[in-house]
C-alpha cells in the first residue's frame, strides 16, 4: 500500500480543480440551451472559463471546497485503520498546498483547525465487497448549496402546489419545490439527488449516494426514470436561471433512489449541489494502493472552450452589448455614483476592496472596523489563500451566500457607509430598504467562479481578524477589473425579489395531478 497516500491526494486534487466530463457535458448542453446573450448566458460563459482556468491553473474550481467526503469500499480483511489514517494525511496535504480551502470549524467556539481535520471532518465511509480492489470516491459538496438541501415529511401542504401525498405525485410536488426553493443561492443551474423514503438520516444519505451517479446514466427503476425525465423537463420551466439571473436552465441533473421506509414515515429528501459538482473516484490496486483507472470521465477529455459556438453568437452578443451599460468604478465610491446605477448595470470595479462574511459581519455589529470603510465595497468572500515566502497570494475567491448576512447588512451598511456589497444569491427586503436609504447597491458576482475573480486580485493589502480563520479574517485586496452585476439598486428595485415571484407563479401551473 505504498502508493496509496499519494492516490488519495491526487483524488483530492483531481475533484477540487478538474470538473468531470460527465458534468462538464452537463455544462455545455446548458450554454447550447441558453440565449448567450442574456445574463443567465454570461454567466455560463463565465462558468465554463473558470471550469478550464481551474484545470490550468491546478487550483479549486470554487474556494468553497466543501465537506470533503468519502465512500470506500475494500476487499475483505483490508486494514481500514492504515486507509483511514492515510486519507487524513492527505486531506491535509491538500489544505496546506491550497487545493483545499480550511473549512473545518469548531462549532462552540468557531475556531478553524486550519488542517481540514477536527471531529466529523472529513467524512470517511468504509465498505467491504468482494472484489479485488479499491474504490475510492469523494465529492467535495459547498456549505452554500448544502444549505439548500430539503427534506419534506409526507403528506404535506407545498406553497404554490397544494396537497403532496403519499405517493409519486407527491413526491413530484416536493422535487419541484426543492428546486424552487433554492432559487439561485446554490449556485444554480445545479443537480439534486433525491432518496425517498428510510429515516430522516437514511434519507438524506441516500440523496447523496445519488450524487455518486453518472450525469448520463439511466435509472433502471422505470417509474423513477420517467420521473426524473419528467423534473428535468419542467424544472427548467420555472426559469430561475443560472445565479437565479432567469433563463431557460435551472437543473442540469436529477437522481432519484428509493428505500423503504416506517409505516409511519415518509420522507423525500433532496441534496441540492451547485453546478461546481465535484465528484470523481478510483480504483486502487489492494497491494500497492496504486490508482488503476479513474471512475468518471476526466475533464481534460471535455473541453470548455467552444470557438464554433463562441463565434456564431458573436453577433448577438454584441447587439446585447448595445442594450447593455457597462460602468468602471474606483474605490471608494461616491453615494452620486451607485445612485446612478440600475438593476443590469455591469460593474467594473478598481481599488481597494475588503473581504467579510459571517464572523465579521457579527463582530462589526457592535465594534468599529480596524479600517475606514466610507465609500467601501464590502465582497461576501471567504477565499483560500497561500503565504508564499512574506506574502498573501489569492487562489480562489468566488462569492459566498449573501442572504446570510441579511440579519446585519442593513445597519452595516449605514454605520459604516458602505456604498456596495458584492455577493451571490441576493438578500432581503430589509437590506434592499438600507440601499434605498442610505445610497447603496448590491452587485451579484458568479458563484464558484473562484479562478476568474482570483485573477482580478493584484495585491493583498493587508488582513484583519486572521485569528477568525483564512475564509472569515478580513482581506484588504488590491483589485482590477472585478465584473458583476447590480441586481439589487439604491432605488428599491431587485432582480432577486422579481424572480422568485415570477417562479412562484410558474411553480403553481404543476399543482395538477400528473402521476396517478
Ligand atoms: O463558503 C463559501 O465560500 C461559499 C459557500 O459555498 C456558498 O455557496 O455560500
Ligand atoms: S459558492 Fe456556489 S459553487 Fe461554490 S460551493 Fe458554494 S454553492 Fe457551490
Amino acid at each position: 500500500m505504498q502508493h496509496f497516500e499519494e492516490s488519495i491526494y491526487r483524488l483530492i486534487v483531481e475533484t477540487s480543480t478538474n470538473l468531470p466530463g460527465d458534468v462538464r457535458q452537463a455544462i455545455r448542453k446548458a450554454r447550447e440551451a441558453e440565449d448567450r446573450a442574456t445574463r443567465s448566458g454570461i454567466s455560463l460563459s463565465t462558468i465554463a472559463e473558470n471550469i478550464e482556468m481551474a484545470e490550468c491553473n491546478v487550483s479549486p474550481i470554487c474556494q468553497d471546497t466543501g465537506m470533503p467526503t468519502f465512500v470506500v469500499h475494500t476487499p475483505v480483511g483490508a486494514n481500514q485503520i492504515v486507509m483511514k489514517r492515510q486519507i487524513r494525511e492527505a486531506v491535509a496535504r491538500a489544505t496546506k498546498d491550497g487545493k483545499l480551502r480550511t473549512n473545518s470549524v469548531d462549532s462552540l467556539t468557531g475556531a478553524n483547525t486550519g488542517d481540514n481535520l477536527g471531529p466529523g471532518t472529513p467524512v470517511i465511509h468504509f465498505e467491504q465487497w468482494e472484489k479485488d480492489e479499491i474504490d475510492v470516491r469523494l465529492i467535495l459538496k459547498g456549505g452554500g448549496c448544502e444549505n439548500k438541501n430539503i427534506q419534506y415529511s409526507l403528506p404535506t401542504e407545498l406553497e404554490g402546489l397544494g396537497k403532496a401525498g403519499r405517493d409519486l405525485d407527491g413526491i413530484r410536488k416536493c422535487i419541484l419545490h426543492a428546486v424552487y426553493q433554492a432559487q439561485g443561492q446554490g449556485c444554480s443551474a445545479g443537480f439534486i439527488g433525491v432518496g425517498i423514503g428510510g429515516d430522516r438520516t437514511t434519507g438524506y444519505e441516500l440523496a447523496k449516494q445519488q450524487l455518486f451517479r453518472r450525469v448520463d446514466d439511466t435509472n433502471p427503476i422505470p417509474e423513477l426514470r420517467e420521473l426524473e425525465e419528467y423534473i428535468m423537463e419542467n424544472a427548467n420551466k420555472l426559469g430561475i436561471g443560472t445565479m437565479g439571473f432567469g433563463g431557460e436552465v435551472t437543473l442540469l441533473g436529477c437522481k432519484i433512489g428509493v428505500m423503504n421506509r416506517l409505516p409511519a414515515s415518509f420522507f423525500v429528501s433532496v441534496a441540492y449541489n451547485c453546478w461546481a459538482y465535484r465528484r470523481q473516484g478510483v480504483l486502487l490496486d489492494a497491494q500497492t494502493g496504486a490508482i488503476k483507472e479513474w471512475l468518471y470521465p476526466q475533464g481534460s477529455e471535455q473541453p470548455m472552450r467552444d470557438e464554433a459556438a463562441a463565434s456564431s453568437s458573436a453577433g448577438q452578443e454584441a447587439a446585447a452589448e448595445s442594450e447593455r451599460r457597462e460602468v468602471v468604478l474606483t474605490t471608494p465610491l461616491t453615494e452620486e455614483q451607485v445612485r446612478s446605477l440600475r438593476v443590469g448595470d455591469i460593474v467594473i470595479l478598481n481599488g481597494e476592496m475588503h473581504t467579510g462574511r459571517d464572523a465579521l459581519h457579527k463582530y462589526l455589529m457592535d465594534h468599529d472596523s480596524p479600517v475606514d470603510l466610507n465609500g467601501a465595497v464590502i465582497y461576501h468572500c471567504g477565499p483560500v489563500m497561500l503565504k508564499e515566502g512574506d506574502s498573501w497570494k489569492v487562489k480562489a475567491a468566488g462569492p459566498t451566500t449573501s442572504i446570510r448576512e441579511e440579519p446585519y447588512q442593513g445597519d452595516i451598511i449605514k454605520k459604516f457607509g458602505i456604498r456596495a456589497v458584492i455577493g451571490k444569491g441576493g438578500m432581503g427586503a430589509k437590506t434592499l430598504k438600507a440601499l434605498q436609504e442610505h445610497g447603496a447597491v448590491y452587485l451579484n458576482a458568479i458563484g464558484g467562479a473562484a479562478q476568474y475573480y482570483a485573477e482580478c486580485f493584484k495585491n493583498v493589502n493587508g488582513v484583519d481578524f486572521l485569528e477568525f480563520g483564512i475564509p472569515e479574517a478580513m482581506w484588504h485586496l488590491q483589485t482590477e477589473g472585478f465584473a458583476a452585476i447590480v441586481t439589487m439598486d439604491a432605488h428599491g428595485n431587485s432582480l432577486h425579489a422579481d424572480v422568485e415571484r415570477s417562479s412562484f407563479e410558474k411553480l403553481e401551473q404543476f399543482k395538477e395531478p400528473v402521476f396517478k
